[in-house]
């Protein structure tokens, strides 16, 4: 990554180390979910090269992931492989407090919808008694922005996007590879306290203005994607609608 899209990452990145640290503040950990694309993991790696992630107490960090590319464990394309590459492989989380979603060689094999509801039921466990939605705190959830609008697993005019009872499904048939992922859905997003929507490039201005513009999430996921307590869009100036 160079350029905006590195200034983007870095500013995203002392962001993130910051929400975090106020989280364990107020509560002694924090929740992160994590995402995948070149600017989710592009944040991950400006954690990693800053001094001041050390202000942060890993070990006490909650981490779980918004999406998944269904593939086996350790394909370098996994979301997962990726982060731990990034940032989660050089500082000391409690593996215990990693969740990942599963991989297509694991427990569950191939089916995608079963791996989905694990993960579904995982977060209902760790969910605090008395939540609208079945999922835990999470203080704050990043999420990219594809060219088509979709954010997380969730592509337009998909069943999945327009899921409301599930926190988590099995996404099939994606137009961007590979086909098969696990994503949580709006309402589990929607959960959040903070949500941030992290993009950059010009390809990705039309899709911005139009979730900024109130765009219906099913044609415009990005649209649907908004915190309890604030949503944020960290963008870079080809990103950016213009004024
Ligand atoms: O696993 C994935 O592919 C994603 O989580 C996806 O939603 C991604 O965040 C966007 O497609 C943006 O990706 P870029 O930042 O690479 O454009």
């Amino acid at each position: 990554m160079h350029g905006d899209g590195e200034v983007l990452a870095a500013a995203a990145a002392a962001r993130l180390i910051t929400r975090i640290v106020d989280a364990q503040a107020a509560r002694g950990s924090a929740s992160v979910v994590l995402t995948g694309g070149r600017t989710g993991i592009g944040v991950l790696e400006q954690v990693r090269h800053s001094p001041a992630r050390d202000a942060v107490d890993w070990a006490n960090v909650d981490v779980y992931w918004g999406d998944e590319r269904f593939l086996p464990d350790g394909d370098p394309e996994r979301n997962e492989t990726q982060a731990r590459a990034a940032l989660l492989d050089h500082v000391a989380v409690d593996p215990e407090r990693v969740h990942p979603m599963a991989p297509s060689d694991g427990k569950f094999g191939a089916d995608a919808d079963a791996a989905a509801a694990h993960y579904a039921e995982l977060l209902a466990t760790l969910a605090e008694p008395a939540v609208e939605f079945p999922v835990p705190r999470f203080d704050v959830l990043l999420l990219g922005v594809g060219e088509e609008g979709h954010t997380a697993s969730l592509f337009p005019d998909t069943p999945y996007v327009r899921e409301r009872e599930r926190a988590v499904v099995g996404v099939h048939d994606c137009p961007k590879p590979p086909p098969t992922r696990i994503s949580l859905t709006l309402p589990a997003i929607r959960s959040a306290a903070e949500v941030w929507l992290m993009t950059t490039g010009a390809a990705k201005a039309e899709p911005v203005a139009a979730a900024l513009g109130g765009a219906d999430p099913v044609d415009i996921p990005a649209a649907g994607a908004v915190g309890l307590e604030r949503t944020l869009w960290l963008l870079d100036p080809a990103a950016a609608p213009r004024g």
